[in-house]
């Protein structure tokens, strides 16, 4: 064992007097001490300690000189210090102390302690600069709560109007934390700055009043808590200190000094039975017990931040230094105060994103998955193609991918603005909820409740001050009479009865007392609710504009994309249609061009080769007219159904657009759209309820781009029935000529077998070259679909590692766009017969070809982002 002078721990007891209940119930000193000797004895059991104070030992009064002014001394040595008071209920820690608030607080060791610390200051000014600060945190059922905090700062503020200026402004609960490596430190415990003794007291004052308070059997108002109120003193050296005359040459070995002495007042330990502890009382008391750990961790964190304090410090004498720190410590700050805002962020995300699993859970109920991202592929995948029968004739392409990638940005679209106005709406909600509650707080006045509490405080205080007074003076009165013999019995008797009511009336102030502090704090809690409310507000604010801003920007770019696109599909049409013209236009020179084979004048031929030459060319001109009707009917029958769906669609927003007008249209959601339920309920569309599809994505068109759909659907359907008619009238022309042809046809005049023979000959050759020409198509089609499918794969990949698949897919010009299609463009043209047909037909088909070519072109790339 270590002596009692190397031991850092020193322990001293202090033996209270009977107070004024307990002299009343007829209590006796338990405790005696041992004369001259710092030695109490109870019963027959004796114990040593380094000092006794009270009750025969030495006075209360020397025992701040004796046990803590040295610790204070230290500080200024740099040494931290901790004074813990420590004891039964109602054994006189808090009064030892001095952290009951006004009760008597200024016999308290910290108060002491502040004298001494500012008296030394006061000393020591001249050559060194000091800085203060203080902290008050008290542990309750093991968590830590700030008795500084800014709310009930204010408070002190506004009484005293001398409280120090709040280093942080808004806290975060206190922390004890654990870090990997086992350190332990305390995060949000509010620091003030303090200058004068005068502000030190506001604080010891200000954080007393919060503590947490109960009534047990042996004190009416016992602290449930522990306490630790810490003063952090740092100091230094000032460069050229100028000394007055006669002042006491310090010896500071360093530059920079930080200490902290931690004053603690721990909650009484008792036993259950002696202190009449039930229910929640009893609990706290385990509570408290187990508070101790916290209590431990709490002192070490404290050690630990003393430490970090002083290895963030460089000598003074260096200003750069010294400003660099501040710098340094204002970017902590602001670099805590980042993270705790990207924190909210992170949790704003992250229930956004709830509300999407919500939504896309809510979509599936309703029996479709097209949701987002794989859902959304399945969902078009499984998509019947009729659906898009309309569109895919409408511009007159086979392949529906394009298609598909169109209804499927549609779809997204939808979604995503379904998805943002259902979330907008539970932020609307929620929004509401706050607001409400927010007004509850609100309607109860909280500053004039807070003043009349405090005044109610203030006025009980001193009513319970006055009633103990008066009790003090009957009972040495009392004790007084007892000591003088002679004196009439009946007048103690008479005084000991107003000390009984007298200990009732303080008895009743006190429990007062303490519900006037819980309601106190309950306000307080109420300042603390409200103060979160008005901040989740704010947020919740903040997320909504940006939410606005979203759907705007989404509808924004929705409606110029569909522009664009609305444009697209008219010039597709526009040139689909001059190619059906030049279809026609080529069946009509054909016809013009047709007769019959030159023969000679009796009806033989000129030369057999000759009449060979001449009947081949016939055969050609023949074939061709038969493709090119063949090709103009199928032309019709396309061009007729894409009439009928523009004229299908036009014929729905129209109708949508008269119930607008009428008002009779079902109510639409914030951005304009009505839902397609509300649509199929109108009867007059019951007709068109066979392309369920085309109806929600015109029932989810707002206003302006309904108007837009339909002025570009007028300009499809009078272009196409342009080329329709001009198509039926060339039809009619070819019929009419055909029936007029019938019988001066060369077939009708071939005189020979070998005549016969050659043709015939010559028409499997036409046949055998046509199909080979298919093969051949179909072959670069396959080897096409395999670029594409690499491509594609390639840019998924390149994609994947760098995070830009839609850059890659959208980069036609680069190295990886497909190749170019093969000098062979011109197999697209199905009728072989034409490859090597005359040139007006040669030029049709070329021209056709290139335009086939570039759609393939222009569809290869998309495959990679489909993929
Ligand atoms: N040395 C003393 N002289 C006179 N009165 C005292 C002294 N010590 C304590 N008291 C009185 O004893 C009562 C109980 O003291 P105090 O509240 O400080 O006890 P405590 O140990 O802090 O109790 P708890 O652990 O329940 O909070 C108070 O009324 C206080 O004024």
């Amino acid at each position: 064992m270590e002596s009692s002078e190397d031991c850092c721990v020193k322990v001293a007891v202090h033996v209270r007097p009977l107070i004024g209940d307990e002299r009343l119930q007829g209590c006796k000193d338990c405790v005696s001490v041992v004369s001259g000797k710092p030695q109490v004895q109870i019963g027959t059991h004796s114990f040593t300690f380094d000092h006794v104070y009270g009750s025969g030992g030495s006075p209360s009064s020397a025992m701040f000189e004796e046990c803590v002014a040295p610790l204070v001394d230290g500080l200024f040595q740099g040494y931290n210090a901790t004074v813990i008071a420590y004891g039964q209920t109602g054994s006189g820690k808090t009064y030892t102390m001095g952290t009951g608030g006004r009760d008597g607080y200024q016999f308290g060791l910290i108060h002491q302690a502040m004298s001494a610390l500012f008296s030394k200051i006061e000393n020591l000014k001249h050559c060194t600069e000091f800085q203060l600060h203080v902290s008050f945190i008290e542990i309750l059922k093991e968590e830590v709560r700030d008795l500084l905090d800014a709310t009930s700062m204010g408070k002190t503020e506004a009484s005293n109007g001398h409280a120090g200026k709040l280093v942080v402004p808004e806290k975060p609960p206190v922390q004890i934390r654990e870090t990997s490596n086992g350190v332990i430190t305390l995060s949000g415990s509010t620091e003030v700055d303090v200058i004068t003794q005068k502000e030190m007291i506001a604080c010891l004052e200000q954080g007393s009043l919060s503590r947490a308070t109960g009534s047990t059997n042996m004190n009416n108002q016992s602290s449930r808590s522990h306490a630790i109120f810490t003063i952090t003193l740092e100091q230094m050296r000032k460069p050229n200190p100028v000394l007055p005359a006669g002042s006491p040459v310090e010896d500071m070995t360093e530059d920079y000094l930080c200490a902290k002495l931690h004053l603690v007042d721990l909650a009484g330990s008792e036993r259950a039975k002696r202190t009449g502890s039930e229910g929640l009382r009893f609990r706290e008391g385990i509570h408290i017990n187990r508070g101790l750990l916290a209590l431990g961790n709490v002192i070490s964190a404290l050690g630990d931040e003393k430490k970090r304090k002083e290895a963030m410090h460089v000598p003074y004498r260096d200003s750069k230094l010294t400003r660099l720190l501040q710098a340094l410590k204002e970017r902590i700050f602001w670099l805590e105060a980042t993270n705790e805002e990207l924190c909210r962020e992170l949790h704003g995300y992250h229930s956004r994103s709830i509300l999407m699993e919500k939504f896309e859970r809510n979509f599936q109920e309703k029996g479709t998955d097209l949701i987002k991202g794989e859902g959304l592929k399945r969902g078009l995948q499984n998509m019947d193609v009729s659906d898009h029968h309309m569109s895919d004739s409408s511009i007159g392409v086979d392949n529906t991918k394009e298609m598909d990638e169109e209804a499927a940005k549609e779809w997204e679209h939808t979604i995503l603005q379904n998805t943002m106005d259902w979330e907008l709406n539970e932020l609307n909600k929620c929004l509401e909820q706050k607001e409400s509650e927010m007004k509850l707080f609100n309607d109860s006045d909280t500053a004039v409740l807070k003043q009349h509490f405090g005044k109610k405080l203030l006025e009980l205080e001193n009513e319970k001050w006055s009633a103990q007074q008066e009790r003090d003076r009957l009972l040495a009165e009392v004790e007084s009479l007892a000591a003088t013999t002679g004196q009439k019995q009946k007048l103690q008797d008479i005084h000991v009865q107003k000390l009984k009511a007298l200990e009732a009336q303080i008895l009743d102030f006190k429990k007062k007392q303490e519900s006037q502090v819980q309601l106190l704090k309950q306000k307080q809690r109420g300042d603390e609710a409200t103060k979160r409310l008005q901040d989740e507000i704010q947020f919740i604010k903040a997320q909504k504009v940006q939410l606005q801003q979203k759907i705007k920007q989404g509808a924004e770019q929705f409606r110029q994309w569909k522009a664009s696109r609305e444009k697209e599909l008219l010039q597709v049409l526009q040139r689909k249609t001059e190619e059906t013209a030049m279809a026609t236009k080529r069946l009509k020179e054909l016809l013009e061009a047709r007769k019959p084979v030159a023969l000679t004048a009796n009806g033989s031929s000129i030369s057999s080769q000759g009449n060979e030459k001449s009947l081949q060319c016939w055969l050609d001109h023949e074939l061709e007219v038969v493709v090119n009707v063949h090709e103009v009917h199928l032309e019709y029958e396309k061009q007729s159904q894409v009439q009928a769906a523009l004229a299908e669609e036009l014929a729905i927003l129209k109708q949508e657009e008269e119930l607008d007008a009428e008002g009779c249209t079902p109510p639409r959601g914030r951005n304009g759209r009505g839902s397609y339920a509300q649509l199929a309920r109108i009867p007059v569309k019951r007709a068109f309820l066979h392309n369920l599809n085309l109806l929600e994505r015109i029932s989810a068109l707002p206003p302006t781009a309904r108007l837009a759909r339909i002025s570009s659907l007028e300009n499809m359907l009078s272009l196409s029935s342009n080329a329709l008619i001009a198509m039926a009238s060339q039809l009619s022309e070819a019929e009419e000529r055909e029936r007029a042809f019938t019988g001066r046809g060369l077939l009708t005049q071939l005189h020979s077998m070998a005549e016969a023979k050659s043709s015939l000959q010559y028409m499997f050759n036409v046949a055998a070259e046509a199909s080979e020409a298919q093969r051949k198509e179909s072959e670069t089609k396959q080897k096409l679909q395999e670029q594409a499918v690499a491509i594609a794969l390639a840019t998924y990949e390149m994609g994947n590692s760098h995070g830009s698949l839609k850059h890659s897919a959208d980069d036609k010009s680069g190295a990886l766009s497909p190749l170019p299609l093969p000098a062979q463009k011109q197999l697209k043209y199905s009728a072989g017969v034409t490859c090597r047909a005359n040139t007006v037909g040669e030029e049709v088909g070329h021209d056709r070809a290139c335009w086939k070519a570039v759609e393939m072109e222009e569809k290869s790339p998309s495959v990679a982002v489909t993929v």
